[in-house]
């Protein structure tokens, strides 16, 4: 029996018997072991995905987003708003409908995935759409929550973080130990920041023998973290992680030194190799900015810096239909062809 995640991990969270638990079974996401590319395989460097493309909106934001908005309700909140490059949206317009109460979520208009989109609209948030990126909607959003009664869910809400650490629990639980390394996607930087903070406090509980080294991977074209200051305009086509002054600049900071891991920038056309190397090699459907982690992991591998024999986990943050169009970027739709079966079997490569 599936259990909402505030229950799974109620004695590491922040609630009460005074929250209500506003669940939709978020959370215990498979833990996916990788064939891996013939560079890992020939080092016995085991790879597994944490595909969190199969939570209930498609993203890790779930995680935290149940406690973020389990916690505003039972805080008298009426309404919750977010800034987001749409998965945040999309979470929180589903918990806040699941809660009966109002989603108002600032978007960076033309940048945001069509899935995310339809996500939020059909959720019945109310969306507003600014002529500007990310950065300007989060100082927006804050300005708003500042002035009104409406409580931030972005990952400024340290419920949030509390919600995404136990993504760690579920590796440690599942592998019996951390891993050696963790690599996911970094924009906004709220998950790398919630993932140390989850490895940190099992291994403080006895609950592993060490601490993995952290892989945070940008797109090169909005690598605030890599290159050590904000990009005024950040660009990449994963559009997810298109930020370029990032919320938890400190606690990703904090992420990469305390466990000698590292921050690196990857190019769109890595993303993308990463992006269809999963989809047609692995069969997992992840959006680009969460093949990123993919990326990195390829990158470091192909420089020889990861430990032969080491395990290394990657985050997998969302699913490929959150962004159907970017899939025609690697694989192009054939013109119909007659209704006969010869014209079939030779579009199949059969004859
Ligand atoms: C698929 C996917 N992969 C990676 C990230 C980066 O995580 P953070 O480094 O914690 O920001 C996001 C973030 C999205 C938002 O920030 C938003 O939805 O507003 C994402 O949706």
């Amino acid at each position: 029996m599936r259990l909402p995640l505030i229950e799974r991990y109620r004695a590491h969270l922040p609630v009460s018997l005074n929250t209500p638990v506003i669940s939709l079974l978020e959370g215990s996401t498979p833990l996916i072991p990788l064939k891996g590319p013939e560079e890992a395989q020939r080092r016995g460097i085991r790879l597994y995905a944490k595909f969190e493309g199969l939570n209930p909106t498609g993203s890790f934001k779930d995680r935290g987003m149940t406690l973020a908005v389990s916690k505003a309700v039972e805080e008298g909140a009426k309404a919750v708003a977010a800034a987001s490059t749409g998965n945040t949206a999309a979470s929180a317009a589903a918990y806040a409908a699941r809660a009966g109460i109002r989603a108002i979520v600032i978007l960076p208009a033309g940048y945001v995935a069509l899935g995310k989109v339809a996500q939020s609209l059909v959720h019945g948030a109310r969306i507003i759409q600014i002529e500007g990126n990310f950065d300007q909607a989060l100082a927006l959003t804050k300005a708003l929550t500042e002035a009104y009664p409406v409580a931030l869910v972005n990952s400024l809400n340290p419920y949030r973080l509390e919600g995404q650490k136990t993504l760690a629990f579920e590796v440690v639980d599942e592998l019996g130990d951390a891993p050696h390394y963790h690599a996911l996607p970094v924009g906004n930087a709220g998950n790398i920041t919630a993932h140390w903070m989850g490895y940190k406090e099992y291994h403080a509980l006895g609950k592993t023998s060490r601490l993995p080294r952290m892989l945070g991977f940008q797109a090169a074209g909005a690598a605030p973290l890599v290159l050590g200051r904000p990009v005024e305009k950040p660009e990449t086509l994963a559009t997810a992680i298109r930020i370029g002054n990032p919320a938890s600049w400190q606690g990703a900071m904090r992420a990469k030194e305390e466990s000698g891991g590292t921050i690196e920038a990857v190019t769109d056309e890595e993303i993308l190799l990463a992006y269809r190397y999963l989809a047609q090699e692995e069969g997992i459907f992840c959006e680009p900015a969460s093949a990123a982690a993919m990326a990195g992991v390829w990158k470091l591998l192909r420089e020889d810096r990861l430990d032969p024999g080491s395990t290394v986990v990657l985050t997998l943050t969302g699913h490929g239909l959150k962004d159907p169009a970017t899939a025609e970027k690697v694989a192009k739709l054939l013109p119909p062809v007659p209704a006969n079966l010869e014209a079939v079997a030779e579009a199949a490569g059969l004859l």
